[in-house]
């Protein structure tokens, strides 16, 4: 199972997240979140072996471009309204893996099919009014597998995200999500701590 740290936002946090079990670590470029971190201070941290992805939500191309090139970018994530032709100009123009945020919702499947001719991932997260992600709630995880599955049938990463933490991480792991994304849940006050990412891990560790 892959796993995804977001919204890394300091030397402090980037040395945790290194040290950690971690695939992926994600930026939030979008100024409107309380994780926004500069594409200078990302481009500072020494690239390594976690693949570093960049948050955006509706952002112009031209913006992305430059802080893939500051940032050190592996993968560009697009959570907020792009279409599926602003995500082709988007990978035509960077050459980067490209991941759709998609909400659960009735149509979350439709939208999978819609947007694979063109992305290299998929990140269902929970719908929440006037919030475009980062707010620690979870959906109904019976519906993982139908998630997972529908990706796998169409060769594409699917992480799961929202509220995912060590509290719930045994429950979500029972319907075998294929990779998993997680921000709020490893914070306390705001910032990650050693202690939560530790014991997700463990639990993790235990159930892979
Ligand atoms: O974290 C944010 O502030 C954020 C802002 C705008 C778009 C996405 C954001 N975060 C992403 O939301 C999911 C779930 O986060 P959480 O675990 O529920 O806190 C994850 O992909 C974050 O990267």
């Amino acid at each position: 199972m892959k796993i995804k740290y977001c919204g890394v936002k300091n030397d402090r946090e980037w040395k945790l997240v290194t040290e950690s079990m971690c695939d992926y670590v994600g930026f939030i470029f979008t100024s409107k979140s309380k994780r926004y971190v500069s594409p200078e201070d990302v481009g500072k941290w020494a690239v390594s072996s976690k693949k570093r992805v960049g948050v955006f939500v509706n952002e112009q191309l031209s913006i992305i471009e430059k802080v893939v090139k500051r940032a050190k970018l592996d993968v560009v994530q697009c959570h907020g309204e792009e279409t599926k032709e602003d995500l082709f100009r988007l990978k035509e123009a960077t050459g980067k893996d490209v991941w759709k945020a998609l909400p659960h919702d009735t149509d979350t499947e439709e939208n999978m099919i819609l947007y694979s001719e063109v992305v290299d991932g998929f990140v269902i997260d929970t719908k929440v009014k006037g919030s475009f992600g980062g707010t620690g709630t979870t959906f109904d995880w019976s519906v993982v597998p139908k998630y997972t599955n529908k990706a796998e049938d169409l060769q594409k990463l699917c992480f799961i995200a929202g509220g995912i933490g060590p509290g719930n991480i045994e429950d979500l792991l029972t319907y075998s999500p294929q990779a998993v994304d997680i921000s709020s849940g490893i914070e306390e006050n705001g910032k990650k701590t050693k202690t939560l990412i530790s014991e997700l891990e463990r639990k993790m560790h235990n159930e892979i």
